[in-house]
């Protein structure tokens, strides 16, 4: 397997924390990778060195073959990362398709071919602030395939989404895959149980385990590191 993203040694030291130590990651091809672990485990620095706005304290990132550890966030999105916000960051007076364009940067067709994928073609034109919670998380995930990536990166897609929204969120991330490979950061179990092809635990800044849904599921060593945090991750 040639991985579209890897990590070799990489490290994060915040004065004497360490954050993350010595994470070796590789991301398959068209693949749903979830990363998880418990709250303070290091994920969002870990993602926040994938994507540039962090720079490692040690340590190698490759995407598509290259070395970007020290590329810029703008050239990674350039050559096909997309990431999209813990905190929904659409601007809320523009319509759906104004923030689209934003992101597809004028290819008009992107802008319509994004929207439809996440079912909201029909509210184009609505202003985005007015959109439900939900809606508004569809409209960051548009605004990210707008970009054309091969890698997404999505921090916390479900958090705040109905029920229903879940499911349809689901759908709409298992018809991205293969041409697009996605990296999910979710705390929601259940959906990262039955979409994720394999997972990546983090637990103190060190990957604590690797594998399918069902090794993860019955890794005692996981189960324990969730335990240990009050347990209340593992079962959302
Ligand atoms: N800028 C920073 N300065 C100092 N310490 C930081 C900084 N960012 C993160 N940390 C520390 O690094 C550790 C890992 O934090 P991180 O936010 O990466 O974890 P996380 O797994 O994303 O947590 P959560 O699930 O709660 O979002 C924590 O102990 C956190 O307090």
């Amino acid at each position: 397997m040639t991985a579209i993203l890897s990590t070799s040694g990489l490290g994060k030291r915040f004065d004497g924390l360490r954050a993350n130590h010595d994470i070796d990651f590789a991301l398959a091809p068209g693949e749903i990778h979830a990363l998880i672990g418990p709250n303070g485990a290091g994920k969002t620095t870990f993602v926040s060195m994938l994507i540039g706005r962090l720079a490692p304290s040690e340590g190698t990132i490759r995407f598509d073959g290259r070395d970007v550890t020290r590329m810029p966030a703008h050239r990674r999105v350039a050559l096909g990362m997309a990431y999209t916000f813990q905190i929904t960051s659409v601007f809320g007076r523009l319509s759906c398709a104004e923030n689209v364009a934003l992101a597809a940067r004028g290819r008009d067709a992107d802008v319509q071919r994004a929207l439809e994928r996440v079912g909201l073609a029909e509210r184009a034109a609505e202003i985005a602030g007015d959109l439900s919670y939900g809606h508004q998380r569809l409209l960051e995930i548009a605004m990210g395939l707008a970009q054309r990536p091969r890698l997404l990166i999505l921090d916390e897609p479900t958090q705040g989404l109905a029920e229903s929204e879940v499911a349809a969120f689901k759908q709409l991330i298992r018809a991205l895959v293969p041409d697009t490979t996605i990296l999910l950061i979710e705390h929601n179990m259940s959906v990262v149980m039955e979409l994720a092809d394999r997972i990546t635990v983090l637990n103190f800044g060190e990957v604590l385990a690797q594998g399918t849904p069902a090794q993860i599921h019955d890794n005692p060593a996981v189960q324990a590191a969730y335990l240990g945090t009050g347990g209340q991750d593992a079962e959302d």
